[in-house]
């Protein structure tokens, strides 16, 4: 049972103390049987007196605490050990692993499995003493009569085979249950995430209810009613076939094999002792089979201790942060995988290196993209008058932060050697030709192609663009066999700001998550600073990115900023983006969180600059605040944090501010449209 394997994985010694405890109690059990039995015996025996009663019910005593307490410790700590493995296994697995399971089947996971995986565990305590118990008695039966021990025990393979043979139904039963728990937590996120909509709809409301909610919940109900009615037939079989083996041996094996009285007292007195555990493991076994279910359902979630992707293994988290980030992306493909989970976890491959990348996971093909221009593979240009940024390091300040200790690490003391950016410079530390002053879409790219900007709607948002020939309109080429981002090369600078523009679904925040580190791509080569990074230095890798994407997470507190000072850096960070009159920092702690979205994001920022990373990622983030902070935004913020040397990442659909990229860079349908240089004023 893998409940058991689990449970002596976490600690074999201790089962074998509680088992040896316990076989001790149950053979002082049985000893306690044998002395009432010599007591009303017609053959009374020496044994039965005071002192040796009085001494086997201490031994029984002592061996049944000393076991109880052994395993009620044994099962907190597997229960302990779960949560523990069960918190770090999701914050350990891989993102698109996480986002495949779906936050449903998490939560149903720490919630409903680890519920059902305590009560399993600890009911294995009593099931383990009620085992030695039996075995005691059983032991002491064969002693007294050997025949009736051989019916005795016959009968109770029977049962116990009964009960299997319904039990292996029941279990199926309360693992379709467990699925449905799955659609009942995601009914349950629904009513929480979307009780706006439910309240402003009744008919909406009260389909959702019929169909959705209600319809699982039934499901659930009738699954564990049917379970629970098995299970009592199990059980009345079990009851059946022990209360006739005591009639066969009562009425029929006593009289044709002329069994002594005394053997047939002894009988009576071990059935007695028996039916207590005997039940007592009976009323336990939907417990054990819940439990059973619960710690596959974990496994197959791959969260588990034993999950062999674990990212906390992953390498580069030791390394000194990189200052200056200089990435590259060449012929780099990702490709989701759809909803199902994988049959074989996505791990990291055996050993280190750029083939790392390729080893990852499926080679998706590109099926239906154009190849890229070769000329994508040019390094980009800083443009916009901007002055290259030393690669080295050198951290320019600006919005008031404190230059960086980390300022000047030189990447060769850290055993890496400094990439020599200079090896292709291209046109780069000039200033880019412009495509002439009208938007982008007026000119050609760099590939010669024209730039395909424009498609958008009354808002300025980008809205879904005409797909090629031979596909729905409403699916990008990739969706017909879940999406696919690429071919992407790319080059991004420190001292840059790049744009990444794109109608929805094209693919930006899927490659925001490669350049953030989040998604390694299923080919093709994304490296930092000429070092091509895999899982052997992914953890270094994100270390070099501030990233605020679209379903950004506050903390209440600075997790993780221990150093002194941190209330005042935040303070300030606050006035500067205007919101300190609603929210303040003590401790290292906000006030609040109760914000608007707008304001939610300023607060996002102020974690973000509080980084002070190389890399600065924005997914829309300017989406929801307003007109006037919207300039701030793009003008000033993200101008100081180019005059400091940063890379600067901004996914928008803010067509107004496209003139301020150096870069800028067109999604379509995954596939990398066209990548322009510094762009004109409007
Ligand atoms: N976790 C996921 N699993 C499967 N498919 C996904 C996942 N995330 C995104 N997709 C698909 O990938 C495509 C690109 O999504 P992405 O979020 O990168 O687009 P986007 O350009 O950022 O869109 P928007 O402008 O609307 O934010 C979409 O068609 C989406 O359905």
């Amino acid at each position: 049972m893998a409940l058991l394997r689990f449970l002596v994985s976490v600690s074999w010694r201790g089962i074998v103390f509680a088992v040896v405890a316990g076989l001790i109690g149950g053979a002082a059990n049985a000893f306690l049987v044998t002395q009432i039995n010599s007591v009303i015996s017609p053959k009374p025996d020496v044994h039965g007196n005071w002192g040796t009663f009085a001494l086997t019910a201490v031994v029984v005593l002592i061996t049944g605490l000393a076991s109880q307490v052994i395993l009620t410790r044994l099962a907190q700590d597997a229960i302990y050990r779960l949560r523990a493995s069960l918190g770090s296994g999701v914050i350990a697995a891989p993102l698109e692993h996480l986002e495949r399971l779906g936050a449903h089947r998490l939560m149903a996971t720490l919630t409903e499995d680890v519920r059902t995986l305590s009560q399993a565990v600890s009911a294995i305590p009593s099931v383990c003493i009620d085992v030695a118990t039996i075995i005691g008695c059983l032991t002491y039966l064969a002693i007294i009569s050997p025949t009736i021990f051989a019916v005795q025990v016959g009968a109770t393979l029977l049962s116990i085979l009964c009960v299997e043979l319904l039990a292996t139904r029941v279990r199926e039963l309360y693992r379709q249950a467990r699925e449905t728990d799955d659609e009942l937590l995601r009914s349950f996120g629904s009513v929480t995430h979307g009780i706006k909509e439910l309240k402003m709809h009744r008919d909406r409301r009260t389909d959702f209810m019929n169909r959705h909610l209600l319809g699982s919940a039934r499901e659930l109900r009738d699954k564990n009613i049917t379970a629970g009615v098995r299970f009592s037939y199990a059980q009345g079989l079990g009851q059946l076939t022990q209360l006739a083996t005591m009639a066969l041996i009562l009425f029929g094996l006593a009289a044709a094999m002329k069994l002594p009285l005394e053997q047939m007292i002894g009988y009576v007195l071990v059935t007695t002792f028996l039916s207590m555990p005997m039940q007592n493991i009976m009323h336990r076994i939907p417990d054990l089979l819940r439990g059973d279910v619960a710690l596959k359902k974990i496994h197959r979630m791959e969260l588990s201790m034993e999950t062999p992707h674990d990212e906390t293994t992953l390498g580069g988290a030791d390394r000194l942060p990189v200052t200056a980030a200089h990435i590259e992306l060449s012929g780099v493909h990702y490709s989701y995988l759809g909803d199902q989970l994988p049959a074989v976890p996505m791990g990291p491959p055996p050993g280190p290196g750029p083939d790392d990348l390729d080893q990852a996971g499926p080679l998706p093909e590109p099926s239906g993209h154009p190849q890229p221009d070769p000329n994508h593979n040019g390094v980009a240009h800083p443009g916009l008058g901007h002055p290259a940024p030393d690669h080295n390091g050198v951290a320019h300040p600006g919005l008031g932060h404190p230059a960086s200790d980390r300022d000047g690490v030189d990447l060769t003391d850290a055993g890496h050697p400094a990439p020599n950016h200079n090896a292709n410079p291209g046109p780069g530390h000039q200033a880019p030709a412009h495509n002439g002053p009208g938007r982008p879409s007026s000119g050609p790219g760099r590939d010669g192609r024209r730039p395909m900007l424009g498609h958008k709607g009354p808002d300025g948002r980008g809205l879904p663009h005409h797909a090629p020939a031979g596909i729905h309109p409403m699916a990008g080429p990739g969706e017909r066999a879940g999406f696919h981002l690429g071919p992407m090369d790319l080059v991004l600078q420190p001292g840059q700001v790049t744009f990444i523009v794109g109608g929805n679904g094209s693919g930006k925040s899927t490659l925001a998550k490669l350049l953030s580190g989040l998604y390694l791509p299923q080919s093709g080569t994304i490296s930092l600073n000429g070092e091509a990074i895999g899982h052997h230095n992914i953890e270094w890798f994100r270390h070099a990115t501030s990233a605020i994407f679209t379903d950004f997470h506050l903390f209440e507190d600075f997790f993780g900023y221990l150093r002194p000072g941190i209330d005042d850096e935040v303070n300030r960070l606050l006035r500067q983006l205007q919101i300190a009159h609603k929210v303040s920092v003590h401790d290292g702690k906000l006030s609040s969180i109760a914000l608007s979205q707008g304001q939610r994001k300023r607060l996002a920022l102020v974690t973000a600059l509080l980084e002070d990373r190389p890399v600065y990622l924005f997914d829309e983030w300017a989406a929801d605040q307003e007109p006037q902070f919207r300039e701030t935004f793009y003008h000033e913020i993200l101008a100081d944090l180019r005059r400091r040397g940063k890379t600067v990442i901004v996914i928008t659909h803010d067509d107004r501010y496209f003139h301020l990229a150096d870069q800028l860079i067109k999604l379509e349908f995954g596939h990398q449209e066209s990548l322009i240089d510094a762009l004109p004023p409007s």
